[in-house]
């Protein structure tokens, strides 16, 4: 390991952030029923310009009315080039309770968008004297933001987690498709006259777990768009579990349970992890860093891969 440790991520469960309007009322309460970990209520692209203003009180009164449970509260606001931010986050934290937990930075684009959004949180915190402060999230959602990753990730000690925002990063750098998340049809190699897909968000996706990971922040993946296609969104879910994200957005209460099966490792994973865990104890006491598990190498750094999956299994747990 390098003299410079990687840092824990925030140690709570994140396999699902459902995203819901705050211009939407009728649906807090289904939103705090869910089974998501994260709940995200938006100022920001589901609110219409012109109801800013109410989404805003809704989502404030909600602070106080609706019973979250034990789930982690986000509200999205609106982006730092609009004329909305500034009123989101005062009003935010000048009436809403102290059961709000994060704000979640849209189109975050370099490390002063969190410094900028840091000193007002900090400024009306100190006003009110609230006595909890809030952290941050930020989505990933341009190109100077995925060009500016890394310094996002570690512009904060409140920043909790990181999402890639496909629509808008698609837009951003030019894509040439509206698809949210997902198989891209024009996004294939030709071997033999046969069309193999890749993934076109794949980079995107690694240099936010890259950073995240390195400053101890929780790398999401963000929405996908056809909420009537299950198989496709688990196996966006899946390529991006793979890739290390804990989780996922869901733009529709049918994606909480497909996210939270995802993200949460099998009982047979589990177990194999454990399994892995005891052979290589065994073979440390006996002298042996690196030994045969069912034909296969394990070593010392098999026991940090199945540690993963006991960690993000005991987090599930949690719930
Ligand atoms: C694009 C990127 C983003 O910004 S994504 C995040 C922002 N978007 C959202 O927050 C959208 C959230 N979803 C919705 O607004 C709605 O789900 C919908 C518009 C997609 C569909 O609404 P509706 O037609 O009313 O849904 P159904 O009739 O299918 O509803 C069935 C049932 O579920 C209840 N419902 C609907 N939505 C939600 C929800 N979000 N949470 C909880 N419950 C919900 C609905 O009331 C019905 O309930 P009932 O059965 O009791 O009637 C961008 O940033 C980027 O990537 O860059
Ligand atoms: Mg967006």
């Amino acid at each position: 390991m390098s003299f410079r440790t990687q840092p824990a991520a925030p140690a709570r469960p994140n396999r699902c952030q459902l995203f819901g309007p705050g211009s939407r009322t009728e649906l807090f309460e289904k939103m705090a029923k869910s089974a998501a970990d994260v709940i995200n209520l938006d100022l920001e692209d589901s609110v219409a310009p012109g109801d800013k203003d109410i989404a805003r009180k809704n989502i404030i009164q909600a602070t106080h009315d609706v019973d979250w449970g034990n789930k982690t509260l986000s509200v999205r606001i609106n982006g730092l080039d609009t004329e909305h931010w500034y009123k989101d986050v005062v009003e935010l934290l000048e009436n809403a309770s102290d059961r709000l937990d994060l704000i979640m930075l849209p189109m975050a684009g370099c490390a002063e968008d969190v410094y900028a959004l840091e000193a007002l949180v900090a400024a009306v915190e100190k006003a009110k004297g609230r006595k909890k402060p809030v952290g941050f999230e930020a989505i990933i959602e341009t190109a100077a933001g995925i060009a500016h990753v890394e310094e996002i990730a570690a512009a904060s000690p409140r920043m909790q987690a990181i999402s890639l925002g496909y629509a808008d990063y698609a837009a951003s750098m030019g894509m040439q498709t509206t698809g949210i998340g997902g198989t891209q049809s024009n996004y294939y190699m030709l071997n033999e006259g046969e069309k193999h897909y890749t993934n076109p968000w794949h980079w995107a996706q690694t240099a936010i777990v890259a950073a995240c990971r390195t400053h101890g922040v929780l790398p999401v993946d963000g929405p996908f768009g056809d909420f009537s296609d299950d198989e496709a969104f688990v196996a966006q879910a899946r390529r991006s579990a793979t890739l290390g994200m804990v989780g996922k957005w869901a733009i529709h209460p049918k994606q909480v349970k497909l996210s939270n099966e995802v993200f949460t490792p099998s009982a047979e994973a589990v177990a194999e992890a454990r399994e892995i865990l005891a052979e290589m104890d065994k073979a440390n006491a006996a002298g042996m860093g690196a030994v045969t598990y069912k034909g296969k190498l394990i070593d010392q750094a098999s026991m940090k891969q199945a540690q993963v999956i006991v960690d993000q299994a005991e987090l599930a747990a949690q719930d």
